[in-house]
């Protein structure tokens, strides 16, 4: 499965870089991962990236630099939802870096989270599922509600305010602009962190914004 043309000690140094301990399982689970997603991209359609290295750089290096805030910003989380997780990006690394943690992918389009189930089989990702909905109608509780490429800032926190635990955290992964966003979203939602995010061997600037809600509603 990992005879793709992802240098693997590219992969682990990028994910040193971002502060990851890997290990050899790890890898192997990343260059599984990056061969699923590149065999299945053309049936269920899930990136437009097709480059082995870029999918190296724009997802999985990408997605993984999203970890280490994940036990800063809430480190008594015991779950974390990926809205609009598509092929699984953050919630595929983020599976893999955090066992500890039980990650929800939610995707409408039912091929997208049969892909991510599939992969979660294959990968032995046991504390990975994902449900096909749409995000609005989805019930539940989660103690962190991430996205990537999913919606504006507002929508995003909108659409989930009813499935984050009381005291949870969103963690939106966002581009370069984002004070706009940032001005529109609604009432009793805080900031607690805006922060530049370096990704090795990505040139684009990266966000991440960290949000909560104000407990009294
Ligand atoms: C641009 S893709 C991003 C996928 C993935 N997060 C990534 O970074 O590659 C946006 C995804 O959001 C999903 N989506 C859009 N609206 C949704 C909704 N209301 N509920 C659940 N998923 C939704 C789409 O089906 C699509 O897979």
């Amino acid at each position: 499965m990992n005879s793709i043309a992802i240098d693997s000690s590219m992969l682990r140094a990028g994910l040193e870089a971002e502060g990851l301990s890997v290990d050899e399982k790890t890898i192997h689970s990343f260059l599984g991962y990056a061969a699923l997603l590149l065999k299945w991209n053309r049936v269920y359609n899930l990136t437009a990236i097709r480059r082995p290295e870029e999918v190296l750089t724009h997802h999985l290096l990408d997605s993984a630099a999203l970890v280490p805030w994940l036990r800063r910003v809430s480190p008594d989380a015991k779950n974390i939802l990926d809205v609009g997780c598509g092929g699984g990006l953050p919630s595929v690394p983020v599976a893999i870096l955090r066992p500890d943690l039980e990650v929800t992918g939610v995707d409408a389009v039912g091929k997208k989270a049969a892909f991510v189930n599939q992969a979660a089989i294959e990968l032995g990702l046991r504390n990975l599922r994902a449900r096909h909905s749409r995000v609005e109608k989805l019930q539940g509780e989660w103690d962190m509600i991430t996205s990537r490429a999913f919606a504006s800032l507002s929508d995003f926190v909108t659409l989930t305010r009813p499935l984050l635990s009381p005291g949870g955290r969103w963690l939106a992964m966002k581009g370069a602009k984002t004070e706009e966003e940032i001005a529109e979203l609604p009432d009793g939602i805080n900031v607690e962190l805006l922060e530049p995010i370096d990704v090795p061997g990505l040139e684009e600037t990266r966000h991440l914004i960290v949000l909560s809600q104000s407990l009294e509603r």
